[in-house]
């Protein structure tokens, strides 16, 4: 096999994220819930046999040489060339669905797909665990997407456990702002300080609970939301539905239903107000099945 089509690289909610500390070299401490949704980009990779790792499509604002899918690639073609001495090509196309800045993690789960499915391509022989500990230095969500099952996450998101969460539907608000992650940890007024939970506590808050009500807080939203009103908006929109808040860093804004009829209807009231959509929870990444 030399070509994989339709690979589908997830987007992910953060279903709570609480800041803990600080590390010495200035990157934040987090706890997190890691939630994969059914909707995210589409990457397609063909097998080059001069070692060369092209993009085959333009991304407005990525730079080839920036792109974390090239960056990802790199990355594993060196690791493998270490190990059999073999120089691996290829092209990737990438087609986005998923905002840029959004806090769906569109770009690590980029990464992710294409290192599990290069690895996969090039019989490179790296373990599940190799291949995250590859990806972390590129984005501390890689990880989580190659885990790939909803995770409880501590460190700046590496460690990782299988938790189980809701089996539930979600309207997902696009505010149509690019929230750069930098200049939300960068803020003075960011909260730091929050107190470390056990994983049993966000686990006995799904399974004592009939309602959606969400687990903790996303720490990250006050700084987010008034630095970019339009955040704000759509959290004051979408909590006359239920317990609406922010992913990761922003800007997108997501909301719980337990079935698809009543994300249905809150859709149809964002219509002409929000770029919105639904997405189903996913157990597990759907690559799993395809590789
Ligand atoms: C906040 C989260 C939550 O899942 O996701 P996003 O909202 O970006 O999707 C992640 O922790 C995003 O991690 P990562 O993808 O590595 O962030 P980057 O954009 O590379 O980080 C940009 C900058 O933010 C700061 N940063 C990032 C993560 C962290 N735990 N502490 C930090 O202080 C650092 O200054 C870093 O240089
Ligand atoms: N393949 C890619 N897809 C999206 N963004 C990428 C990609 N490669 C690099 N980036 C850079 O990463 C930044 C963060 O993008 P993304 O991961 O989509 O958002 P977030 O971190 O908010 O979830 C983008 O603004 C872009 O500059």
């Amino acid at each position: 096999m030399n070509e994989l089509k339709n690979l589908p690289a997830p987007a992910k909610l953060n279903l709570f994220l609480h800041v803990t500390g600080r590390r010495a070299d200035g990157y934040h401490m987090l706890q997190t819930a890691f939630q994969l949704i059914d909707r995210g980009d589409l990457l397609h990779i063909r097998v080059r046999a001069d070692g060369q790792l092209r993009r085959s499509n333009d991304i407005p604002g990525v730079p080839e040489e920036q792109d974390l899918v090239i960056r990802a690639a790199r990355l594993l073609q060196a690791e493998a060339r270490r190990r059999s001495g073999q120089l691996h090509g290829a092209d990737i196309t990438v087609e986005k669905v998923l905002p840029m800045g959004g806090g769906l993690g569109g770009g690590s789960s980029d990464a992710a797909t294409t290192l599990m499915a290069l690895n996969h391509l090039w019989n490179a022989g790296l373990t599940r665990q190799e291949l995250m500990a590859l990806g972390l230095p590129l984005g501390a969500d890689i990880p989580f997407f190659i885990f790939g099952q909803t995770a409880f996450a501590e460190g700046v998101g590496e460690a990782l456990q299988a938790v189980a969460a809701p089996d539930c539907w979600y309207v997902v608000i696009e505010p149509g702002v690019a929230v750069p992650t930098a200049e939300i940890f960068c803020s003075p007024h960011l909260t730091r300080d929050s107190s470390p939970i056990i994983i049993a506590d966000f686990s006995s808050h799904y399974e004592n609970r009939n309602d959606l009500k969400q687990y903790g807080r996303n720490d990250l939203q006050q700084v987010a939301t008034s630095l970019y009103p339009p955040v704000a908006k759509a959290i004051e929109w979408l909590a006359a539905y239920g317990d609406a808040r922010m992913t990761g860093s922003g800007a997108c804004v997501f909301c719980a239903f337990a079935d698809e009829g009543q994300a249905d209807a809150v859709l149809e009231r964002a219509q002409g107000v929000w770029t919105a959509w639904k997405a189903k929870a996913l157990k597990q990444h759907p690559i799993f099945d395809m590789l």
